[in-house]
């Protein structure tokens, strides 16, 4: 994204409560505030430079697409045609993922741990398995206890991570997923084929895909299923994204960008970074004289490896980046604000999975 500036004069949002506040409350925080941006403007002479560090896909790109929401700056067209292609893009990157991911779980296209039916296991069959009954199959995941992936179970009696179902599924299956594959990628300024996004559709729809979906954490994808509910809306050549799908989308930073957002005549400088341990070579270069880091920590990957290390937990990451930030002798004097994000990640999570369970030494409530 390119740099770009705030003209209004005074675009700080209100809130309902503002009305309801003590008159007396009100004047001492104006006062205070005036105080504060009379400091402000004494040390920085009306610029304050504010770094969004964190690791990769903690949320920093988001939290500037939000702020020129919020501050009125909005997009340009060229942005607008960058979020046009990326939903595009996160679309087949789901899909694509996921195919991978099917493999490296062992999962069967069409397997659904929730449909124990005797009838439909015995009578599917595995495209490319070499032996074994439904019978078999629902023997052994009775017997590995009910927290075991059955998915596994199904894949070493079948020898297969194919697919469930009649010769008609499997092969509806394979020639979806050989679609998938075969496309070549494209810069996705035009709408993918309409025979692709049949078959994202239907590998989305696949049970065996969904329950992938669900072990998410134990492979890199991230969470894009916003754009999957409606494919051909996104899709079209006559969509234009929302501020609700511009924040949802998902583009790589990669170097640094710039953008001045201007309150009540102050000048913030807000810069964004690639948050990949290759990108954060590159933040040294914007190190000198910041008033203010947001670091971001995305807290919903407490179950999550990084993309460069699957032995290194992302909080962990986190962690070791925060410390080196706060330990630099550069920001002896820079405000600090960790910004803890996906708190609504988190909460769904929680349900699912434990803190306790990647960080032993975790003593707090389970959820
Ligand atoms: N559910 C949810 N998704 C979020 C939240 N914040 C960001 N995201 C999504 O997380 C993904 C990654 O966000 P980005 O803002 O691109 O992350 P980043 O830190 O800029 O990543 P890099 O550029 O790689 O360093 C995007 O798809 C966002 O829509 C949040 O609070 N909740
Ligand atoms: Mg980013």
């Amino acid at each position: 994204m390119g740099a770009c500036s705030s003209k209004r004069k005074d675009v700080t949002p209100r809130n309902d409560f503002a009305a309801k506040e003590n008159p007396q409350d009100t004047n001492q925080a104006t006062a205070r505030s005036k105080e504060i941006d009379k400091q402000l403007e004494e040390k920085t002479g009306k610029e304050i430079k504010i770094l969004l560090l964190g690791t990769a896909e903690t949320g920093k790109s988001t939290v500037l697409k939000q702020l020129r929401i919020i501050h009125g700056i909005g997009f340009t067209e060229n942005d607008i045609q960058i979020f046009r292609c990326a939903g595009r893009k996160n679309m087949y990157d789901t899909i694509r993922i996921l195919i991978d991911a099917m493999v490296q779980l062992t999962i069967p296209y069409g397997f659904d741990p929730k449909v124990l039916d005797p009838k439909k296991f015995a009578s599917g069959k595995i495209s490319n398995g070499s032996g074994g009954s439904g019978d078999d199959m629902l023997a052994a995941a009775s017997g590995i206890g009910k927290n075991a992936p059955i998915a596994l179970e199904a894949a070493r009696i079948y020898k297969a991570n194919e697919a469930i179902g009649s010769d008609e599924q499997v092969k509806i299956i394979r020639s979806a997923v050989a679609k998938v594959k075969s496309f070549e990628i494209s810069d996705f300024k035009t709408p993918l084929p309409t025979d692709l996004t049949y078959a994202l559709k239907f590998l989305w729809a696949d049970s065996g895909i969904k329950y992938c979906f669900s072990r998410s954490n134990e492979f890199q994808i991230i969470d894009l299923s916003y754009f999957m509910q409606d494919i051909d809306k996104f899709n079209s050549n006559e969509y234009i994204p929302t501020n609700q799908d511009i924040l949802a989308s998902r583009v790589m930073t990669s170097g640094v960008s710039e953008t001045q957002v201007i309150i009540r005549g102050t000048v913030f400088r807000v810069f964004d970074v690639g948050g990949q341990r290759n990108e954060r070579r590159k933040w040294i270069h914007v190190f000198d004289n910041v008033n203010a880091i947001f670091f971001l920590v995305d807290l919903s990957a407490f179950n999550q490896v990084t993309v460069e290390d699957s032995k290194i937990n992302r909080i962990v990451e986190s962690l070791t980046v925060f410390s080196f930030i706060c330990n630099h002798l550069g920001f002896k004097k820079t405000a600090i604000i960790i910004f803890m994000n996906k708190m609504d990640l988190l909460k769904e999570k929680l349900e699912e999975s434990m803190v306790a369970d990647y960080f032993p030494e975790f003593r707090g409530k389970k959820n």
